[in-house]
């Protein structure tokens, strides 16, 4: 499913002396399939624009099309259930929002509310428990008595129920530790990969956003500034500095491995042993 936006501009508490401008003349394209990461500093219009992904705000300017749907400014959107069961949104520190007695009944929550059959709904709490990399034994357990990365995972199982098209992704990592982090990560890289899911991060990570994303955007007082591959945005350090972001090692890695073997190679053709041999002197340089 593509996302559109187009000159779509938000402001918070429109008309009220409180107002606030969040998005100004923002306008992308998001195909389906796509992994695209949204990065920015603190109070740049990430989570503002997230939002507007699933019509959970709806521009004060512009219009978007979500699917086969167009939602204009000023036009109150009608029906937009079906587009909430196609986007998902992962939002920060999901585990929050859990509320059932038992793990099953909180995945099975979502899709039912949506029309699923209950026996639908549990096999699809069985399936994604696993998915997630919980033991099916956490479905008759309180969601209370699990620890905060699963309640977590479990969280993700209830919006991946919902089988949507898009899912999106705001600091899903937040508050994990860095095993957590790369377990959770890899997990939604695979479900991407597998499903050609449409998966859209919002991170402060610039590494996950290197590592993963094959397109980033950087919004900056609430306006794009670039789009483009990791390779395009980590190719100017000083251009992101003045959005007060940096290139991440693993990137400052990767061009010297480049580099390196470049040379290398336009010497002379090397044998594969030859190039395990040289990747392993140069972990030395990255340790
Ligand atoms: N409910 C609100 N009412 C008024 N202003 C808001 C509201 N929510 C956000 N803002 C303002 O809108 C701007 C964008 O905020 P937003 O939360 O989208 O940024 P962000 O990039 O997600 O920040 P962070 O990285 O800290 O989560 C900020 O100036 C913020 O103060």
């Amino acid at each position: 499913m593509d996302i559109t936006l187009e000159q779509i501009e938000y402001r918070y508490q429109q008309h009220t002396p409180f107002e606030r401008l969040a998005l100004h003349d923002i306008s992308m394209n998001i195909p389906s399939g796509s992994y695209v990461a949204i990065i920015g500093h603190t109070g740049s219009g990430k989570s503002t624009l997230l939002q507007h992904l699933n019509a959970l705000l709806q521009p004060t300017k512009g219009q978007m099309k979500i699917g086969d749907r167009t939602i204009q400014a000023g036009q109150k959107g009608k029906n937009l259930r079906e587009i909430r069961q196609k986007v998902g949104i992962v939002f920060q520190f999901p585990e929050h929002q859990l509320f059932e007695e038992t793990v099953e009944k909180d995945i099975c929550f979502g899709p039912m509310n949506f029309g699923v059959s209950k026996e639908e709904a549990i096999k699809r709490a069985h399936r994604l428990v696993q998915l997630v990399g919980l033991p099916e034994e956490v479905l008759n357990k309180s969601p209370f008595d699990l620890s905060g990365g699963q309640m977590r995972r479990v969280a993700i199982a209830g919006v991946l129920a919902m089988e949507p098209d898009v899912l999106v992704l705001d600091e899903p990592t937040a508050g994990l530790d860095p095993r957590g982090r790369k377990e959770m990560m890899s997990m939604f890289y695979n479900l991407h990969k597998e499903k050609n899911l449409s998966t859209i991060l919002v991170t402060h990570s610039m590494e996950d956003a290197a590592l993963y994303a094959d397109e980033l955007v950087i919004l900056h007082h609430g306006e794009m500034k670039k789009k483009g591959s990791p390779r395009d945005i980590f190719s100017s350090p000083k251009e992101l500095e003045q959005w007060g972001l940096s290139v991440p090692d693993i990137v400052h890695f990767q061009y010297m491995v480049e580099q390196k073997l470049n040379r290398k190679l336009n010497k002379t053709c090397l044998t594969i042993e030859e190039l395990a041999e040289e990747l392993q002197s140069m972990r030395g340089d990255l340790q």
